[in-house]
């Protein structure tokens, strides 16, 4: 039987773009939200439609069989491959405005899916069922690792598709395993299209995967005063409604947060298990925060009083004995609290959100631990984005979420 990434199709899309196959013309706006679209590859003849055209060029018998009038079924948001659906066993915790009690649920809320569109690069009725009637159980570790680097790729593709325009110049490059893809796609666009552009990392591993693409590496500190990156590619570990980020899983955070706000647009690329209605619920582990090795022991201490629940120093093992040592020399905390509030949960009155019972908004938080004393920066994204800010800004103008069922879902910032 055909793996499920590859059903998916990722492989066929890269390729179909690299073979001269573009997407349809005819992408067609959804009943379901006004700016979704669904989009098929065809043949520059227009011929044929997606797989048809996939298993020809490639003879591969698992791109599928399709008629060439098959549209792709339409998903309801919310309803397909939502985070907690596919693969967490206990659903994100988010508290429900109306009880004012932990209610579960994996629904963004109605203003975070008026920014929401959903893309389906590639996408049949038999992915669709195959994404719905996916649990936990029901996928092997292995199948479910894949699928999560389709969704990374996907998003990746995407993103780079919407955001790199052919004029830019200046790209900052972020870190971690998404990002793999980010650099896989602009070099995938060819040596002719990336000649005059240089590409600004946000630490060793991304200067490491810009140099082995063959793109023209540049420091960030070499950016002349004054002037501003176009686009800067990220990954994050979690995503909220208001695309407020945790950051700071591979420990980049600080360069991380210094490229993000170089540029004129920071673009965030991830998976669906990413996508979160407030953060800290699906990521566990702690906001990341970036400290002065010596200052470490009172930083703990703060953490603590002001409610974190069991902050740690992030152990260096297996690569390393000790303390993780970040690329500037620092130690990194990993500080879980209580799922973070937005604005408008404190609107209801039922939670202030300003610390007390240990219970913060990510701005009152944030605006806390980057007072501590010894702390370096945090791992939180927050505050105005791109398209609210002239330069600055922490949050993405874009979150691009790669889903289990082979589509793209791409959150907006609000203007
Ligand atoms: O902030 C980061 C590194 O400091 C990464 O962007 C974040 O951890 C996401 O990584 P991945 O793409 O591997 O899931």
């Amino acid at each position: 039987m055909s793996s499920l990434p590859s059903l998916l199709g990722l492989r066929p899309i890269v390729e179909a773009q690299s073979a001269g196959l573009t997407k349809s013309p005819d992408c067609f706006p959804s009943g379901h939200l006004s700016s979704m679209l669904t989009c098929r590859y065809v043949h520059r003849n227009g011929a044929l439609a997606c797989k048809t055209a996939l298993a020809k060029a490639y003879g591969r018998a698992s791109a599928g069989r399709a008629s060439p009038n098959r549209t792709a079924p339409r998903p309801h948001l919310g309803v397909l491959a939502r985070p907690g659906k596919l693969f967490f066993p206990h659903p994100p915790l988010v508290q429900s405005k109306q009880g004012g009690s932990w209610a579960r649920h994996h629904q963004l809320s109605p203003s975070a899916l008026a920014r929401t569109r959903t893309i389906h690069p590639l996408h049949t009725a038999k992915d669709s069922r195959m994404a719905m009637s996916t649990s936990e159980s029901a996928i092997p570790a292995e199948e479910q690792a894949r699928l999560v680097e389709t969704s990374k790729r996907l998003a990746a593709y995407q993103a780079v598709k919407d955001h790199l325009l052919p004029e830019y110049t200046r790209v900052g490059i972020g870190s971690g395993s998404t990002v793999i893809y980010v650099v896989e796609a602009i070099a995938a666009l060819g040596a002719a299209a990336t000649r005059a552009m240089t590409f600004y990392p946000t630490g060793a591993q991304s200067e490491e995967l810009i140099e082995a693409a063959g793109l023209t590496l540049q420091a960030i500190n070499k950016l002349p005063a004054g002037a501003q990156l176009d686009v800067a590619f990220d990954g994050a570990d979690e995503v909220d409604d208001d695309l407020n980020l945790i950051k700071g899983g591979g420990a980049c955070l600080w360069q991380e947060k210094i490229v993000a706000t170089s540029a004129k647009q920071f673009v965030c690329v991830a998976d669906f298990r990413k996508l979160s209605p407030r953060l800290g619920t699906s990521w566990k582990k702690g906001i990341p925060i970036e400290v002065l090795p010596m200052a470490a022991p009172r930083v703990l201490d703060e953490l603590k009083r002001i409610g974190s629940h069991n902050p740690r120093v992030r152990p260096g093992l297996p690569g390393k004995a000790g303390a993780i040592v970040t690329d500037n020399g620092m130690w990194i905390i990993d500080a879980p609290f209580t799922p973070l509030l937005l604005p408008k949960d404190g609107e209801s009155g039922i939670q202030a959100g300003n610390g007390d019972n240990g219970v913060w908004t990510v701005d009152a938080l944030a605006d806390h631990l980057i007072k501590i004393p010894g702390v370096a920066e945090i791992g939180l994204f927050y505050g105005s984005n791109g398209l609210q800010a002239a330069s600055g800004a922490q949050k993405p103008v874009a979150a691009y979420f790669g889903m289990a069922d082979g589509s793209v879902e791409v959150m907006t910032a609000a203007s």
